[in-house]
């Protein structure tokens, strides 16, 4: 196993509860978003790109039914780490246009990255399957997701612009279903 962290110097400490295996996934996405707002600021690749959300879209609706996840409810979560994405994509570039002294020097590649967040895929869509029980209970979801997020954030010592988009990427987290306990 590899353990080296190359975002972050906290070491083996990671987000707590029953929901932090799921959190850190969704930290290291928001991560991946710096590197991908490396690759593309300064060059004629928007931040938003359909047909490439489009194509993370299939592969969730895809391998969320291998896993044994409800295709509708992933799409919806993906859809927030997508938003979540441009969120600090956005940030990063209006930050590095006022502070050009603070914009990358290096440009890293885009298909690297995206081969990184096609991993992730498949790492969160297990996760989501794993939490999937204490994920339709509203109130014991939203105290995990509440310690998960706000020990995360602490930990890998997240900024404003990476807490904001941590809050819309677990905007969809907690999803009572029709049928289930709601305490
Ligand atoms: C991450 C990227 O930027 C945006 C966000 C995406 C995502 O989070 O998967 C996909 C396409 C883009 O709209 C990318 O271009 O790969």
């Amino acid at each position: 196993m590899n353990t080296e962290l190359s975002s972050n110097t906290v070491g083996t400490v990671k987000p707590l509860g029953r929901l932090g295996a799921l959190t850190d996934l969704v930290i290291e996405r928001i991560r991946v978003s710096d590197h991908v707002a490396e690759s593309k600021f300064g060059t004629d690749s928007p931040i938003e790109d359909p047909s490439r959300e489009e194509q993370v879209l299939e592969q969730v609706r895809k391998q969320a039914g291998a896993v044994g996840v409800n295709p509708d409810a992933a799409v919806v979560f993906f859809r927030d780490q997508i938003a979540a994405s441009k969120v600090v994509q956005k940030g990063l570039f209006a930050r590095w246009t006022a502070h050009p002294e603070e914009a990358p020097t290096t440009r890293p590649d885009l298909g690297q990255i995206r081969e990184q967040l096609d991993r992730l895929t498949t790492d969160l869509l297990q996760e989501l399957k794993s939490t999937e029980e204490l994920r339709d209970k509203l109130v014991a979801c939203t105290v995990q997701l509440a310690l998960a997020a706000g020990s995360g954030a602490a930990l890998e010592q997240l900024d404003t612009l990476h807490r904001q988009a941590l809050r819309t990427a677990t905007h969809s987290v907690c999803r009572p279903s029709e049928t289930s306990d709601r305490s």
